[in-house]
């Protein structure tokens, strides 16, 4: 499996502490990952490194066929280059409808600086319909984002970044605070998502990582501790001693 992403021989340190501490590590395409790990783990610097808004001390972020590094990238370049990032409280204008806020993604995919005095086409009408449909939110589509539930709102979120049509999404903590009916269905997308893009969840909640049922990274202290399933690295002793027995 050639890599989409190739973290390679990272290492950055804030104030002489190493938050992450040379870590390698690849991402095919396609490919659903987890990433679990300890609080202080250094999961949140992972990600953002990936997207620009932190830089490392020390290693090389690769992207894509032939692999360009990201380094060279600010953040509106990587996001635009197909990373995408979905931070754990959605944000979505609250006063519009789920039809507008999916309405702007697209639009603000196509020209960033145009979204003001724009009109939806026929065309986007009809993606606006589809990326409702693919996150489970097309009944709610005429609904303004403030009365969804917190649960569609993340999905809401997640429909505004596929928008941007990305080729590698990074969710964090999709399952914090979702009922169980939710947690299902964000399970669902998450798979079905990885099937035509790569997908990096980053979670806390075991249960939630077992539904996904996929490859595991376990960082510890900057660094790759295991990698497997999830059956495969919970067996491991590093790992049972420094996260699973905590
Ligand atoms: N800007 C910063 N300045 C100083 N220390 C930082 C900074 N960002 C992160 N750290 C430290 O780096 C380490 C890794 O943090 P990080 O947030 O990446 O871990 P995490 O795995 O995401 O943790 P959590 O599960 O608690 O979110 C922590 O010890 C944190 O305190």
């Amino acid at each position: 499996m050639s890599a989409l992403l190739e973290v390679d021989s990272i290492s950055v340190s804030f104030d002489g502490f190493k938050a992450i501490d040379n870590l390698s590590f690849n991402i095919g395409d396609a490919e659903l990952r987890a990433v679990i790990g300890p609080n202080g783990a250094g999961k949140t610097t992972f990600m953002d490194i990936v997207t620009g808004k932190t830089r490392p001390d020390a290693g090389d972020v690769k992207w894509g066929t032939p692999p360009k590094s990201l380094l060279k990238m600010n953040e509106a370049q990587i996001a635009r280059a197909g990373i995408g990032r979905k931070f754990q409280r959605p944000t979505v204008f609250e006063d519009q409808t789920v039809a507008d806020n999916l309405t702007m993604a697209l639009k603000a995919n196509r020209n960033p600086f145009a979204v003001l005095g724009w009109r939806p086409s026929v065309d986007s009408t009809g993606k606006v319909a589809e990326l409702a449909s693919e996150v489970g939110l097309a009944a709610q589509i005429t609904r303004k984002a403030g009365e969804l539930s917190h649960g569609q709102k993340q999905w809401l979120e997640i429909g505004m970044l596929l928008a941007q049509e990305p080729r590698l999404l990074l969710v964090d903590e999709p399952a914090a605070g979702m009922t169980l009916a939710e947690r299902e269905q964000t399970t669902a997308l998450l798979v079905r998502l990885a099937q035509t893009r790569a997908v990096v969840v980053v979670e806390h909640d075991m249960d939630f990582v077992r539904r996904l049922n996929c490859k595991v990274t376990v960082l510890h202290q900057g660094s790759v501790l295991a990698e497997g399933s999830l059956d495969h690295v919970t067996r491991n002793p590093d790992v049972i001693e420094v996260y699973l027995g905590r």
